[in-house]
């Protein structure tokens, strides 16, 4: 794992040593926008077109699984084709399947070649975006064919572009940002952000016992205030389903498999909360969701990158996971 230094690859694990064994998330680089032709702006830069716009995924993380949900949820499958990464990502960060996969690193089923750009590794993407990029390089990418170049690599925008950027192009007009929910929508994403889906990274990633005690504090509290609002409200803001309940989503989905036993988010598991249970399979049953999830790239992807944590690259056979029982919240 590393990032780039002035365009040039460089090998190197999180620096934590200035945050007090902190693990701090960097910031995404590219911030671009596809917006609809409006009389201001009648050739903007980024239109929505079908065709035009293509998005490199890892199956394995969070917030790449955000894109692939919201892909599904608005009948995008057509118009954006995917690319997904292997889960292995060793010296040189993210790679396509090929045979300049590093030696160390194992094909996975359901992992591609680079079929469109022709690269062994992700982070020749971001050079050939920016030649002297610096900074991580992060998946999601969502790519523009026409202009060769990427347009995000922030999970969060690039959902809200697929909420509603499409919609002439699909005939797709579900919400999942309405209007009068984003205050409310916006703040549950806030919490949830800092506590649960970077949380358990801030837990997993902690290098010291005390940020590791903090961090798993902060998520713990998080999940029992969950809990309790679960029990009476079928989503995080009512009876709608939202974008929040999405983004949540792609952290509970993992939990269990993997953050549990990888991470250390071990005061209990999620089976062991009753109501964030049910809301996560009713989550992953719904219409185009669970064929978004795969165990075994999750799972191949933490246990066997993070040498750090896991220097045996052992990846556990366990847990069965009960997602497909009846979930009850009707
Ligand atoms: N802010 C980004 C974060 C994406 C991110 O951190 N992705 C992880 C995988 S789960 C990654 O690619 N990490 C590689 C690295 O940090 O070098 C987003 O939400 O899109």
């Amino acid at each position: 794992m590393g990032l780039l230094q002035g365009g040039k690859w460089v090998d190197q694990w999180y620096d934590t040593e200035k945050t007090a064994g902190q693990f701090v998330r960097e910031d995404a680089a590219f911030r671009h926008w596809i917006t609809k032709p409006t009389p201001d702006n009648p050739h903007p830069k980024f239109e929505p077109q079908s065709g035009r716009y293509h998005l490199y995924v890892s199956l394995a993380c969070p917030w790449a699984h955000r894109t692939l949900i919201f892909r599904s949820l608005k009948s995008l499958q057509s118009h954006i084709d995917v690319t997904v990464v292997e889960p292995h990502m060793l010296a040189n960060g993210w790679e396509f399947s090929g045979p300049n996969q590093s030696s160390d690193a194992i094909h996975i089923d359901g992992a591609e070649p680079d079929s469109l750009n022709g690269h062994d590794y992700l982070y020749q993407l971001y050079q050939q975006a920016k030649a002297d990029h610096s900074g991580r390089v992060t998946v999601p990418v969502l790519w523009d064919k026409h202009h060769n170049t990427i347009v995000s690599n922030e999970s969060a925008e690039i959902i809200r572009m697929f909420n509603d950027t499409f919609d002439d192009i699909t005939g797709n007009t579900s919400d999942f940002y309405p209007s009068k929910l984003r205050t409310e929508i916006d703040t549950l994403n806030d919490w949830i952000y800092q506590t649960i889906n970077n949380g358990v990274y801030r837990v997993g990633f902690a290098t010291t016992q005390h940020a590791y005690a903090q961090a798993f504090d902060t998520l713990f509290s998080a999940l029992d205030t969950l809990e309790q609002r679960l029990r009476t409200q079928r989503y995080l803001t009512g009876d709608t389903i939202t974008e929040a309940d999405w983004r949540l989503f792609t952290t509970l989905i993992r939990f269990d498999a993997v953050y549990v036993g990888h991470f250390k988010t071990n005061r209990n598991r999620l089976a062991d909360m009753p109501a964030i249970h049910a809301y996560m399979k009713a989550l992953y049953q719904y219409p185009g969701i669970a064929e978004t999830v795969n165990f075994e790239h999750i799972k191949q992807h933490y246990y066997f990158s993070h040498g750090q944590i896991n220097p045996t690259r052992i990846v556990p056979v366990g847990p069965r996971l009960d997602l497909l029982s009846p979930h009850g919240r009707d």
